[in-house]
């Protein structure tokens, strides 16, 4: 029944409001689930979140990596092992936008990261730009990342993403939150992961890069 199951998308796209919610959803339905988010709530994942604007460049890019290793070996594999649903607030793609925005090569991205397990279903939630710049003006900015540059930018980047990471074998399936609620969007998210979760098995120890 286990299933890896990963959110990214700009900020204001609605990920940790979607989390919550499916949470909450698949609890009724009786499904077991870790609900998790990178980075994590660990001590390397606690400096990460809170230092971005200590930190930048290479050495946020090998700290969320670090993070990102430890949460995986500490919390998501175990979970998957014990046949729970994961789903994890941001990810692999999550690095490939916001450390490629902070001058990091592509390459260095990709490399830094291939060792990390692919999820079995991976969420590009994203929402058109005047919608997250609405959406980030009433709830407020939680990081650097979200004071600079436009939501627009950001949008762009992660599109252009699906082409980077189909490249690698790497399947995103998109929600747009811009045109339903919340509720709705998650309950879709809901099913899908009910149908795949009953057919899929862990561990799926692929990577992003062959060895
Ligand atoms: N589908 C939706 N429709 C309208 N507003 C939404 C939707 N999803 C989230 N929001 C609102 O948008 C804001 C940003 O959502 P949040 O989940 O914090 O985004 P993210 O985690 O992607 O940065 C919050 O105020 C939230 O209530
Ligand atoms: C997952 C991830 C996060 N980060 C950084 C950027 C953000 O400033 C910070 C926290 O992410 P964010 O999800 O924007 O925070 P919140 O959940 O409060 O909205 O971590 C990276 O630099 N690379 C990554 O791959």
């Amino acid at each position: 029944m286990s299933l890896f199951v990963t959110l990214d998308g700009p900020g204001g796209a609605g990920k940790s409001t979607l989390a919550r919610l499916v949470a909450e959803q698949l609890a009724v339905a009786g499904v077991p689930a870790l609900i998790t988010r990178e980075p994590s709530g660990g001590l390397l994942g606690e400096v990460a979140r809170r230092q971005t604007s200590t930190f930048s460049g290479l050495a946020l890019a090998c700290l969320v990596a670090a993070d990102r290793y430890h949460h995986l070996e500490t919390e998501v594999r175990p979970a998957l092992a014990r046949g729970e649903v994961v789903v994890c607030d941001r990810y692999v793609p999550s690095s490939y936008v916001l450390q490629s925005r902070d001058g990091v090569p592509l390459d260095y991205i990709r490399h830094l990261n291939a060792l990390a397990d692919r999820p079995g279903l991976a969420i590009l939630v994203t929402a058109a730009s005047a919608v997250l710049e609405e959406r980030l003006t009433v709830r407020g900015a939680h990081s650097r990342f979200e004071h600079e540059g436009s939501s627009a930018a950001e949008v762009a980047l992660y599109e252009d993403l699906a082409d980077v990471l189909a490249v690698d074998g790497y399947v995103f399936h998109r929600i747009d939150t811009g045109h339903q609620s919340p509720q709705d969007a998650a309950a879709a998210l809901t099913g899908h992961i009910l149908g795949l979760s009953s057919r899929a098995s862990y561990p799926p120890r692929e990577r992003l890069l062959p060895p």
